[in-house]
């Protein structure tokens, strides 16, 4: 799909196609609906980031906890929506050793216990080692740095996304 076909979608179709760019977020995309038309890919995904940026805290928070827990309950019992099932099996977490699992189920745990939201990383930028080595290192961060550090993550999550919606490289028909 390239951007004109983009710009033209209804509504409904815009947030069919584009509602989980932000996971479990579609409210983002029912949001930057009214921005259109968008002269390519990359300012869809500006009017996302500059949405989420203009949140308070509670509200990036929010769209942290809408995150499901990599290797978590969700993978195991097969509730990962289909973005976040492949994302998470392309890196490995869903053929972790019972050691690995543990590992980063306790690490899971001790980080959402101090930040009162889960580790969010890019998964189809990371593999099952960066992915441990970098929550064993953010759980030791401050809230502050850890919350803008998984926004960023939450954004690199979403281009991915929309790259695999949408041709970045078609230039606009407008
Ligand atoms: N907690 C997470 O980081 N979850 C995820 N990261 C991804 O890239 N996909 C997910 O489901």
């Amino acid at each position: 799909m390239d951007i004109g076909a983009v710009n033209a979608l209804s509504y409904e179709d815009f947030v069919n196609i584009f509602g989980n760019v932000v996971e479990k977020c579609p409210i983002i995309t029912a949001a930057v609906w009214s921005r259109r038309p968008f002269g390519n890919l990359n300012a869809l995904e500006t009017a996302i980031n500059e949405f989420i940026d203009e949140l308070p805290e509670s509200g990036k928070e929010g769209i942290l906890r809408c995150h499901p827990d990599l290797a978590g309950r969700d993978l195991q019992s097969g509730t990962l929506t289909r973005e976040s099932r492949e994302e998470q099996a392309r890196a490995g977490m869903d053929a972790l050793s019972p050691g690995e699992a543990a590992r980063m189920a306790r690490l899971n745990e001790e980080y959402k216990k101090r930040f009162g939201f889960p580790f969010v990383i890019c998964a189809r930028m990371s593999d099952k080692n960066t992915i441990l080595q970098q929550l064993s290192e953010r759980r030791l961060h401050e809230l502050p740095v850890e919350r803008a550090r998984g926004i960023e993550e939450v954004k690199k999550i979403c281009r991915v996304r929309l790259q695999s919606l949408v041709l970045s490289d078609a230039p606009n028909k407008l």
